[in-house]
């Protein structure tokens, strides 16, 4: 029994899961917020529904995007024309273009986080990825695996048809590799691509309409391993802990339905209440053992979802306005990428802070939180602690 004990002691690490490296990528083709109606109603050739237009340019302007990057692009749409409609079966043309492009846009973002994390592509032992698009067999993992050039002995994760709380839920489960399997190196991977979504506009469905204001294109990459080897892997943040809950009676707030129209999509417009109503009971648990009941105390990476939501938290927690600007900058400069975005949001805070000359990769605190939420409604918290600059 001693050696037993011994055995499992030395399979696990001894510190915390820590983030290594960001990476993120976008497809190449800007799309200013301004101008996205125009675009959008000739490529959907809806021009003749000018009221429409009329209101998809104020959705547009209340969302508080300033732009965002895209996949699709007139010369695609011009070529799968079925996209263009408001609800004519086209799922095998949606398919046909994420099973390949998910894969590859998240290429992108991992190359870029293996090069910033410095080491050698086969001490990476387990790849976790996210996409809500893509579902194949082998499915996208297995294709990214072989784009990167990944060992064959690679343990590999993939998880489809989620959403937004998926950027912070992928860190729960690298923690739990990380720390379980002593020198893991896990490769965490996001890529959302709105392909499955693009649609024409219907006067009658005006969450389809918010949603083609809202969203756009990204993937993000992280490396989390314990024990960092001194003087090759450089510490961005540690995984203190991660938690997901399920807000009870709340499964119609947001959400989505693959259909052969491709992935229609809904919320409710009080979702930003839920949240802030919710989040509360969620940073008292997380924060409890620190002894921290001020979350002006501790720096925010949020999912932004969107501009009324991170509205209503603010105001629900009495944030100061600094707490949620990056979220704010990065919503307002990319879109809301779902599950990316809250990778984007924490690149920028550590790279903030760099540039600001602040103490830690944390605005200056010692710790932070990571907060998602998506369809459930699952609220994810993870608890972070920044390292010194
Ligand atoms: C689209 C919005 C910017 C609109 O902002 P506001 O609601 O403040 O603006 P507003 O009230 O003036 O409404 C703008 C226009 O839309 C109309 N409108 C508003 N709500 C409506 C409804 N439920 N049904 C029909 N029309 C509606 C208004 O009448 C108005 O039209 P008129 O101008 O003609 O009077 C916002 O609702 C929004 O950000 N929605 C995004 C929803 C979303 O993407 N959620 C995803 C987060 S989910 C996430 O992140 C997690 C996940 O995905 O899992």
């Amino acid at each position: 029994m001693a050696n037993l004990h011994a055995l499992r002691k030395a399979q696990k690490a001894q510190g915390p899961a820590t983030i290594m490296a960001i990476g993120t990528a976008n497809p190449p083709n800007l799309y200013e917020q301004t101008t996205y109606p125009d675009y959008y109603f000739r490529v959907t050739n809806s021009e003749h529904k000018q009221d429409l237009k009329h209101k998809f340019r104020r959705i547009c302007e209340k969302t508080m995007v300033n732009r965002r990057y895209l996949y699709l692009t007139e010369e695609i749409l011009k070529e799968r024309p079925k996209l263009c409609s408001y609800m004519e079966p086209s799922f095998d043309d949606r398919q046909d273009i994420v099973v390949e492009e998910v894969p590859k846009l998240a290429k992108e973002a991992a190359a870029k986080a293996i090069k910033e994390w410095g080491g050698s592509k086969s001490d990476i032992t387990h790849l976790v990825f996210c996409s809500i698009s893509g579902i194949d067999m082998p499915g996208a993992d297995y294709r990214l695996a072989k784009l990167l050039g990944l060992p064959l002995s690679v343990n590999r994760i993939m998880l489809y048809s989620q959403a937004c709380h998926m950027g912070a839920a992928m860190l729960r489960i690298a923690k739990d590799l990380a720390e379980n399997n002593k020198g893991a190196r896990v490769l965490v991977v996001s890529c959302e691509i709105t392909v499955l979504s693009f649609r024409g506009p219907d006067e009658h469905d005006f969450e389809a309409l918010a949603g083609q204001a809202g969203f756009g294109d990204g993937a993000a990459a992280v490396i989390v391993g314990a024990d960092p080897i001194q003087g090759l892997e450089k510490p961005i943040y540690e995984i203190m802990s991660a938690t997901q809950v399920t807000v009870p009676e709340s499964e119609k707030a947001v959400g989505g339905h693959l259909r052969e129209v491709g992935l229609t999509f809904h919320f409710f417009n009080q979702l930003p209440m839920i949240i802030a109503d919710n989040i509360g009971n969620s940073l008292a648990d997380a924060f409890k053992p620190l002894g921290i009941t001020d979350w002006n105390e501790v720096f925010w990476v949020a999912h932004p979802g969107n501009w009324a939501i991170m509205n209503a938290i603010e105001s629900k927690l009495g944030l100061h306005p600094e707490k949620l600007s990056t979220a704010r900058h990065v919503f307002a400069e990319y879109g809301n990428m779902q599950s990316a975005t809250v990778y984007f949001v924490m690149d920028e805070v550590r790279k903030r802070s760099a540039v600001e000359g602040r103490a830690t990769t944390g605005d200056g605190l010692q710790w932070g939180v990571l907060f998602g939420f998506g369809p459930g409604l699952s609220i994810e918290t993870v608890v972070l602690r920044s390292v010194p600059l």
